[in-house]
């Protein structure tokens, strides 16, 4: 298929599941009334929820506004057995014009082109989440970039007269990382990664350093398989706030990935003092006998969060084989340790502002105060519901920096509980049983850095997007700032833009 010639081609047999012939009857309380054509009883009418709705396609044979013989593609998600259903429907009456004008796609968008001058990949990573990214792609994706006319091409499977994406599925860390390593190509590509953020990381980190002039960046598709998702969930917040009760994050990220557009994705650079180490697990942390890796490392590049104290402690002890172990609980488990020593951590905190010279800095706190929490994001959410910097917008690339002072477990606890109310947090201020008084701080920073004066490695750990780095004891330091270069695209809906 040619960029000229991207319209949408007739599906292939065996990439359409299930399709049910049916006609429109009513549209009422965001839900389609469809009849099935082989029955008139009651019983064959059935509803069809506006939310589950991904994308609505026009066979070719019945082009040129003949009526009928809309495809709608719709998502179910069950909470028992299989989690996903893709529904597939030919309607051959008229469907209403609201509708088509939201859901109808007309051509294959550009980012999803497969042909000389574009290539697509789609990256399965099997360990994210729950473990459901195969079963995704298998029973969903597979099937909706087929009614599009594009096959998945493996080692063992070269699709015939089809566009052809590439498909790989991780068999260990080093996947993701591997695949990165090979963009400084000129073809212009896309990724599609049914992953969490760690999916994202692996791809910048391994792509290295920006693409030089002319070199087309790189643009993720993101599918949120992960646990926290924060960046998908940034990205996506303006849409939740729009409409509360709308689409699953599946839905959501599927109607991005056919309808969105390509943007600029804002990054950071965070750079750590010598003797610094990436903490890894060979085979990953939850796998038997896992074997801790200590890995020299000077520099991260990262587009969602950099933190030390509680944030990065957490991030880090939760995904621990002790508390791997645990399953679904470690991350509530390791919280209630970590607030119950309430660790202040000894830390120097600086900043330059917006502005700023290279030798501004700004120290916040006064002469040994220790810290609780020191993050610097470029997004908004952590997770769809925690709200760490609410005056982040997708894509405003600006860095922000949350702080608070050495305030005990029940705080922290109060602080990281507003952050979950909408983001309250911002603004909260006591006065400690010692007189001292005490806020969240909120700004925006050019760059920080952190010098850390813990002797114990306990205290050392800081997080890049999920990354873990310990760093060196003696005034071992990071700086974050944010990345002057655009190193990748990322694809989104077309409201956030
Ligand atoms: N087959 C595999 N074997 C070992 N590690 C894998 C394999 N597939 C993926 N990984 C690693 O697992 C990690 C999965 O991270 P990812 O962020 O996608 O999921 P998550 O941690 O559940 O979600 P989030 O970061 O959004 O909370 C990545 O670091 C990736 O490199």
């Amino acid at each position: 298929m040619s960029k000229n010639h991207s319209s949408i081609p007739e599906p292939n047999e065996n990439d359409v599941p299930d399709v049910k012939s049916a006609r429109f009857v009513k549209y009422v309380d965001g839900e389609l009334f469809l009849q099935s054509e082989r029955g008139d009883s009651e019983e064959s009418t059935g509803q069809l929820k506006e939310t589950n709705i991904v994308f609505i396609v026009q066979q070719t044979q019945q082009r040129s506004g003949q009526e009928g013989n809309h495809h709608i593609y719709s998502l179910a998600e069950e909470s028992t057995g299989s989690p996903f259903r893709l529904l597939s429907c030919v309607v051959t009456n008229t469907l209403p014009q609201h509708i088509l004008d939201k859901y109808l796609l007309t051509k294959v968008p550009d980012h999803l082109v497969c042909d000389e001058t574009h290539r697509l990949t789609v990256v399965v990573s099997t360990n994210s989440g729950l473990c459901q990214a195969e079963a995704f792609y298998q029973q969903v994706l597979r099937h909706l970039l087929g009614a599009l006319g594009l096959a998945g091409e493996t080692e063992w499977s070269k699709p015939k007269d089809q566009a052809k994406y590439e498909l790989i599925l991780t068999t260990s860390d080093q996947t993701v990382k591997d695949l990165g390593k090979q963009l400084s190509e000129s073809q212009a590509r896309t990724i599609i990664l049914l992953s969490g953020d760690g999916g994202v990381v692996d791809l910048l980190n391994g792509a290295g350093s920006a693409p030089s002039s002319g070199v087309p960046r790189p643009a993720i598709a993101l599918l949120p398989l992960g646990t926290g998702n924060a960046l998908f969930h940034s990205l996506h917040r303006p849409l939740y706030a729009a409409a509360p009760a709308g689409p699953s994050h599946l839905v959501l990220g599927l109607r991005t990935l056919f309808a969105g557009v390509t943007a600029p994705l804002p990054t950071f650079e965070a750079s750590f003092a010598p003797g610094a180490r990436l903490i890894s697990y060979e085979h990953g942390a939850a796998s038997e006998g896992a074997e801790e890796q200590r890995l020299a490392v000077s520099r991260l590049v990262g587009a969602i969060v950099a933190s030390y104290g509680f944030h990065a402690s957490l991030v880090w002890e939760s995904d621990t084989p002790a508390y791997r172990k645990h399953g679904a609980k470690r991350f509530h488990m390791a919280a209630e340790e970590l607030l119950r020593l309430g660790h202040g951590y000894e830390v120097d905190v600086e900043v330059r502002g917006p502005g700023a010279g290279p030798d501004e800095w700004r120290r916040l706190g006064g002469e040994g105060e220790r810290f609780g929490y020191v993050l610097a994001t470029l997004v908004s959410s952590l997770e769809k519901t925690f709200r760490i910097s609410p005056a982040s917008e997708p894509l405003d690339g600006k860095l922000r920096l949350v702080t608070f002072g050495d305030v005990g477990g029940e705080k922290t606890m109060d602080v990281m509980k507003a952050a979950y109310d909408n983001g309250r947090h911002v603004g909260m201020k006591w006065t400690l049983e010692d007189g001292r008084e005490e806020n969240v701080g909120y700004e925006e920073v050019e760059e920080v850095r952190v010098t850390v004066r813990e002797e114990d490695a306990r205290w050392r750990k800081v997080c890049i997007d999920g990354t873990i780095v310990e760093l060196p004891p003696n005034a071992g330091w990071m700086r974050v700032r944010r990345s002057p270069e655009l190193r990748f695209d990322v694809v989104v809906d077309r409201a956030v833009v």
